[in-house]
């Protein structure tokens, strides 16, 4: 699919796989999605510019590699692409991040949004919107509709599992942002739901039900 990038690296499966099971507890769940994330950040910053810097070995000066991470914002979509977040904070600690408060109505899977906070000067940066599922798109397309408002030019999406529904809709809407997921799953149910799919992502990470 044009632009929708499969992480198919097996450690990212094999804990994509404990993920889905119904059986992975509360804490077991929050701890893969955390080990995954890091796994998937990597990925998806894979072509990130460096800039050299001087720096002093124990043996000499040289010209090394830096990553300009200050540059970055991860932009978190609340509840769940908190358990991507951490991760993704863990290997780029420099990073910069935008909350975005966004639910789904269960009734009409319209997303409804509750929050919004960002770095003043977001637009000049390269942001990375997390969250775990692309379901109809409509949470994540909302989510990108206001960063675009706010002027940012160069978005990348990153989740861990995505629907075909879903992965249309939102290439549709924003053809400019590559989508980055670790399965793209059969489809959705009337409810919906990602099959075969995980669950509700944030119920699972938080116990909620
Ligand atoms: O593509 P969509 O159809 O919009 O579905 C995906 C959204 O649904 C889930 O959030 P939810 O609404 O359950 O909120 P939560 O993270 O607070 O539980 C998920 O984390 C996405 O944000
Ligand atoms: O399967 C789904 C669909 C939307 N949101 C989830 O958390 N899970
Ligand atoms: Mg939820």
């Amino acid at each position: 699919m044009d632009g929708v990038t499969v992480i198919s690296h097996p450690l990212v499966q094999h804990k994509l796989t404990k993920m889905r099971q119904k059986d992975t507890s509360t804490a077991g769940f929050r701890r893969l999605l955390r080990e995954i994330s890091t796994l998937l950040c990597y990925e998806v910053t894979r072509d990130l510019e460096l800039t050299m810097e001087t720096i002093e070995t124990p043996l000499t000066e040289m010209q090394a590699p830096v990553l300009e991470g200050k540059k970055l914002v991860f932009a978190s979509i609340l509840r769940a692409g908190n358990g991507l977040l951490e991760g993704m904070l863990d290997l780029v600690p420099s990073a910069r991040v935008s909350h975005i408060g966004v639910y789904r109505d269960h009734e009409t899977l319209e997303a409804i949004e509750y929050f919004f906070k960002a770095p003043e000067d977001i637009a000049e940066r390269l942001v990375i919107v997390v969250d775990p599922m692309l379901a109809t798109g409509n949470s994540s397309i909302a989510a990108i509709d206001r960063l675009k408002e706010r002027g940012v030019k160069n978005i990348r999406f990153l989740c861990l599992l995505a629907a075909p529904e879903g992965i249309k809709h939102f290439s549709e809407t924003h053809p400019d942002v590559p989508i980055f997921t670790a399965s793209i799953d059969s489809h959705l149910n009337e409810q919906g739901y990602i099959v075969p799919g995980l669950g509700d992502a944030g119920d699972r990470m938080y116990g909620t039900k």
